[in-house]
């Protein structure tokens, strides 16, 4: 099997992986996002090391990356980070180094595309064409494959920025978002969890009110998706819907706001098969990026 190289660069943290999909994984490594030079110079030394203890080259890679980031394949800052607030990462050129150092393709893409394009080829979302992955985490972002193909439209999709009704009476937290407030990343991210109750996301009880109002905002912005997009399935990923209460929360209130207005069995049957975690699990977004590797070699 050819081998291939997958780079889920986050905010947090890099994960590089060299392999070929879940079941082979032959190396991986993660470290801590610091500055530029640092960090990149590590992932190329990462797959350098690769290639010698694996006896093989590396035939394409793939790049999710957080952003915003530039997307436009006839841009000459196509495969940069663009005009993130992370510190030192402003024009930062992701897929350059590898591209010179290796010589071979490299796809690139957000972290939520990422992670849909891996859930399509092996997870949640195999055999669908239009099916959209949304993580819920320390932001909230979103990736829509419409047509089996990820939707980059003007920039990207900015899901986790969509503006959704605030009952002030219920919640009269002013949301956490530095742009907008209120937005959904801004109510409903494990950051505004935090800020609102005062206590880290993942320290509040399972039957705390919390998880009430959260799934409320996560259904808005689920029927709000639906009315854009039609997508045939949602998948929820990230930290905060390791709270597995949410899910059973997210389908009732959804069905509710809907109101038999969508006339899909899809939804109005199967909403358990509708709103789903993420098949690959907590490797959704590495394996995202090998399958984008993947991706460049089919085209
Ligand atoms: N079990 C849990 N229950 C609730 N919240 C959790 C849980 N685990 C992590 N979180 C919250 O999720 C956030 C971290 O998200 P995640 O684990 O997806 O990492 P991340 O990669 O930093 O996020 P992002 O996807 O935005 O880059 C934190 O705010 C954390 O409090
Ligand atoms: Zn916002």
């Amino acid at each position: 099997m050819d081998l291939f190289g997958g780079i889920e660069a986050g905010g947090t943290k890099f994960v590089c992986v060299a392999g070929s999909g879940p079941d082979d994984i032959r190396m991986e490594e993660r470290f801590p996002t610091t500055s530029p030079v640092e960090t990149i110079g590590k992932m190329v030394a990462f797959f350098q090391h690769a290639e010698k203890k694996l006896g093989k080259k590396f035939v394409s890679f793939g790049v999710a990356s957080f952003g915003p980031v530039d997307l436009d394949t006839s841009s000459p800052t196509f495969g940069f980070i663009t005009s993130t607030p992370k510190p030192g990462w402003k024009n930062t050129d992701l897929i350059g180094p590898l591209r010179k150092t290796f010589g071979v393709p490299v796809g690139f893409d957000t972290d939520v595309n990422g992670a849909a394009i891996g859930e399509g080829m092996w997870g949640a979302g195999k055999g669908l064409k239009h099916f959209i992955y949304i993580t819920i985490g320390t932001g909230i972002g979103g990736g829509a494959v419409v047509d089996g193909k990820p939707l980059h439209g003007l920039i990207h999709p900015e899901m986790g920025h969509m503006l959704l009704p605030h009952d002030w009476d219920r919640d009269p937290f002013e949301g956490h978002c530095p742009y907008h407030g209120d937005c959904f990343e801004g109510m409903a991210s494990g950051p505004a969890l935090k800020a609102r109750w005062g206590v880290s996301a993942d320290g509040l009880p399972a039957n705390h009110s919390a998880w009430d109002l959260e799934a409320d905002y996560i259904a808005s912005a689920l029927q709000n998706l639906i009315a854009v997009l039609s997508p045939q399935r949602l998948i929820l990923g990230g930290g905060v819907m390791q709270q597995e209460q949410l899910f059973p929360l997210i389908r009732g209130k959804l069905l509710e706001k809907m109101n038999n207005y969508f006339q899909s069995p899809a939804i109005l049957n199967r909403m358990a098969e509708y709103v789903v975690p993420p098949g690959l699990g907590n490797q959704a977004g590495m394996l995202g990026a090998l399958a984008m590797a993947r991706n460049e070699i089919e085209k």
